[in-house]
């Protein structure tokens, strides 16, 4: 069982404008609300592939209703952990220029509310945990590297748990602690946390560091893994335009299923590279274009990078 864990859920609302111009106002041509934060979106994306997956998420107030009832309209399998705040908004304005994000901070969480989200998390018994997104204003420093640290698996001892963790910030370095088995900043994230320019001397510090191994986003130029066996490079086929929101997410969707069936890293870094340009053909964060996935997955290319002195 996958599951995937986000302390900050957000009701994900996306507006379609002609052209997003700063102190204009805009008539939007359409407006979706659905259930998002990022780890949503990865249980989404697996849901559509018929994999078995359980999103833990918070609920508050009446976004947190609406929340919860669009996973049970997805037919999600969630565990909500209700929360005494109202859950947040994010928006995306899709315009000619792509995607605009604004997101809400969200609602401090309870050191009660923590306890019965750690207790939703080990009562899912994980194989693979994904922790994702940003943490609520407040949250411990170390938040992420306590979920990932008190995971019990189902598949057996401590040393066969998997993790991951997609996080930015101080969130990511204090999760580092958790000795997550992959980590997937994009490249500004990575630099921004490492003070690094060069992405593999920046990925190698993250190892260092606890992390097992490193996938970094490297937008239209595909997927860096710097990982133990090895250090790859996947790029697509082609570039793609569309809804990029959630592109990353789609990439932590293919690493956890790649990861729980034991793939080897050029084929698990194929099946990101086609998810996440599957994700960006999707109208909304969370939705992947299945027909645009299996082609790619056969035109992905994945190259060996050079060993370097450490
Ligand atoms: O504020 P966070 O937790 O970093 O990101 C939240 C978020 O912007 O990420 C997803 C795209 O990855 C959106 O669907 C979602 O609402």
């Amino acid at each position: 069982m996958i599951v995937t864990v986000t302390p900050n859920t957000a009701l994900d609302v996306t507006y379609t404008v002609d052209e997003l111009r700063p102190g204009a106002v805009h008539r939007a041509r359409e407006v979706r609300h659905r259930a998002g934060g990022k780890g949503v979106n990865v249980a989404r994306v697996l849901h559509a592939l018929g994999v078995d997956v359980r999103a833990v998420v918070t609920a508050g107030g009446a976004t947190g209703t609406a929340v919860a009832a669009d996973l049970a309209a997805a037919g999600l399998a969630a565990d909500v952990v209700p929360i005494a705040g109202e859950t947040r908004r994010t928006t995306t304005i899709l315009g000619s220029g792509g995607a605009t994000l604004l997101n809400e901070p969200g609602p401090e969480l309870g050191s009660a509310e923590w306890t019965a989200l750690a207790a939703a998390v080990a009562r899912s018994r994980p194989e693979v945990l994904v922790c994702s997104g940003s943490l609520p204003p407040g949250a411990p420093a170390d938040a992420y590297g306590r979920l990932l640290a008190s995971c019990p698996s189902g598949s057996g001892p401590p040393a066969t748990w998997l993790s991951i963790l997609d996080t930015s910030g101080p969130a990511l370095l204090t999760g580092l602690a958790g000795k997550p088995t992959v980590v997937k900043p994009n490249i500004e994230e990575l630099r921004e946390v490492t003070g690094l320019e060069d992405p593999v001397a920046a990925a190698t510090e993250l190892r260092r560091a606890g992390a097992g191994a490193v996938v970094v986003s490297l937008g239209a130029e595909g997927l860096l893994a710097v990982t133990p066996a090895g250090t790859w490079q996947a790029t697509p086929s082609t570039a793609l335009t569309g809804n990029s929101t959630g592109a990353g997410d789609a990439v932590v969707a293919a690493l956890a299923l790649g990861l729980s069936r034991r793939e080897p890293w050029p084929e698990l870094l194929r099946r990101a590279v086609a998810l996440s340009g599957a994700a960006v053909l999707g109208p909304l964060a969370g939705d992947v274009d299945l027909a645009h996935y299996h082609r790619e997955r056969e035109l992905v290319a994945v190259r060996a990078q050079p060993e370097r002195e450490s």
